[in-house]
């Protein structure tokens, strides 16, 4: 059994590596636009699942396991996904800043007997940020290919006053709930180490 992650995101497949888990990458690309009405956690799931069943069905009746996911932050129930330009980006951060706001991460895994799927929600409360900080950090461009709008690893880290969560779901993949998810699809961890039996 072999296993495909479907994402183009270069953190997924630098967290997805820490698992002790042998993989391939398949990019997906997916409409990404929310549904009238659509639940911020509906909406991320919905992601996963068709990022995840574009490749399943892309390679055809097989023996490969696929994962996909998705990340969007979630302010007062509106979803923020990655700041197109400049003003986006700084209208929010306007809303961010100072407030407390959810990172929502979905994880679906697909093989032929069995779909499963998970969402992980994060609280992260940012301290309040400058005009000039933000403009700053907008001309480094590490804004815009995060959802968003920042990045927790990287220099988007002196934001954050607080998190109450999973750490490597707001980064792009709940570690712990994906390496269960992993394990019951019978795909085995820590280099061949670790399998179902341990759950
Ligand atoms: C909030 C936050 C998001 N992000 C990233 C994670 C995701 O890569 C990205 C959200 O966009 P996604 O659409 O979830 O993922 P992606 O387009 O990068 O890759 P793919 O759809 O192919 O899987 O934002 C960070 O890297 N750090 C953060 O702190």
């Amino acid at each position: 059994m072999s296993l495909v992650l479907a994402s183009q995101s270069p953190r997924r497949k630098e967290l997805l590596a820490t698992l002790g888990v042998n993989f391939n990458v398949a990019s997906a690309d997916i409409d990404e636009t929310v549904l009238k009405g659509e639940a911020p956690s509906d909406y991320v799931l919905r992601l996963a699942q068709e990022k995840a069943m574009v490749i399943f069905n892309r390679l055809g009746a097989s023996k490969n396991t696929v994962l996909g996911s998705d990340t969007s932050v979630i302010f007062q129930d509106h979803i923020l996904g990655k700041p197109q330009d400049q003003d986006e980006f700084m209208g929010m951060m306007a809303r961010l800043s100072g407030q407390t706001h959810q990172v929502m991460t979905s994880v679906a895994v697909i093989s032929d007997k069995k779909i499963s799927k998970q969402v992980v929600v994060t609280d992260v409360v940012f301290h309040s940020l400058s005009t000039s900080l933000l403009e700053k950090y907008w001309k480094t461009g590490e804004p815009c290919d995060k959802a968003g709008g920042y990045g927790i690893q990287g220099l988007g880290s002196l934001f954050v006053r607080e998190i109450r969560g999973s750490y490597s779901a707001v980064v792009g993949l709940p570690l712990a709930e994906t390496a269960s998810m992993l394990l019951a699809h019978n795909i085995s961890l820590w280099n061949e180490s670790l399998n179902a039996n341990d759950l």
